[in-house]
């Protein structure tokens, strides 16, 4: 695992321990299994044409602080007048500054399904999910064992929640098949170096399973990338900070969707 990612999972499994203190585990476990109603964000990953989830990101390892007023019910609203097909909040605050105040603020903002977007470790993260309410959450790969993303991929079906399984190397994508993952998020951000490079969405999208669903994620710049990538064949992208940096983001969604008649 390279430095960052073992920083942040050391970081977690503090704040996991913490918030066991607080509420421990048989109880938020209890409080998840309460039916919710999901908003399908699988499902939205399946319409035609681009499907963009847009992302409330306020600052990141790699760049630094992005947006640190950032207003995440403005964003949320102008992402789904803008049409975006979800949402993903970072929950993440010493590295992201994010927060589960901020995905609430989205949430009650939009009626978009959302992911939680955070460095899930355990359990006990799925169920506090569950609980805030979210649709789907981000299972990295990298930094689970195969045991542990097939528990967590089953957990999440029980829950309903939909998974977006992060891959960013070919023995990722092989661990992802293994555990049955069907929504694969191709991040193009390499975890060591920081650098992003849209060529790798491009070349490991090929090595995807029939029926399974890729997301191009991050380094997503403006509408030429979107269409390179759909020329190989994605349709689905996450997008942070070109978004949380635009002028005006509703009408910068708008011209990454207007394409769409071109495929
Ligand atoms: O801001 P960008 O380059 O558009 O990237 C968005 C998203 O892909 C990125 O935030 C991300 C992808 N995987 C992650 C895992 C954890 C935290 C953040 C991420």
């Amino acid at each position: 695992m390279t430095d960052f990612l073992s920083k942040i999972v050391e970081q977690k499994k503090q704040e996991i321990a913490a918030a066991q203190k607080r509420l421990p585990e048989t109880q938020v476990r209890e409080q998840a299994f309460i039916p919710r109603k999901r908003r399908g964000f699988l499902k939205n990953m399946e319409r035609p044409g681009t499907n963009i989830i847009a992302e409330i990101k306020r600052a990141s390892p790699s760049k630094g602080v992005i947006c640190p007023d950032l207003n995440p019910a403005r964003y949320a609203s102008q992402y789904e007048q803008g049409g975006a097909a979800a949402l993903s909040v970072l929950t993440d605050t010493p590295y992201f500054q994010g927060s589960f105040e901020d995905f609430k603020a989205a949430r009650e903002a939009a009626g978009l399904p959302m992911i939680r977007k955070d460095f899930l470790i355990s359990s006990y993260q799925i169920y506090e999910s569950s609980v805030l309410e979210a649709d789907a959450v981000l299972l990295i790969v990298r930094i689970l064992s195969a045991e542990q993303l097939r528990d967590y991929l089953s957990l999440c079906a029980e829950l309903e929640l939909d998974a977006l399984v992060e891959v960013h190397s070919e023995e990722d994508i092989e661990a992802a098949s293994r555990a049955g993952a069907k929504l694969i998020g191709i991040n193009n951000r390499n975890l060591s170096s920081f650098e992003t490079n849209i060529e790798t969405a491009i070349n490991m999208v090929s090595l995807l399973e029939p029926g399974q669903i890729p997301v191009a994620e991050s380094g997503i710049r403006g509408p030429e990338d979107v269409q390179k990538l759909r020329q190989a064949g994605i349709r689905n992208f996450l997008i942070g900070e070109s978004l949380v940096r635009a002028s005006d983001p509703r009408a910068f969604l708008k011209s990454l969707i207007l394409d769409d008649h071109v495929f």
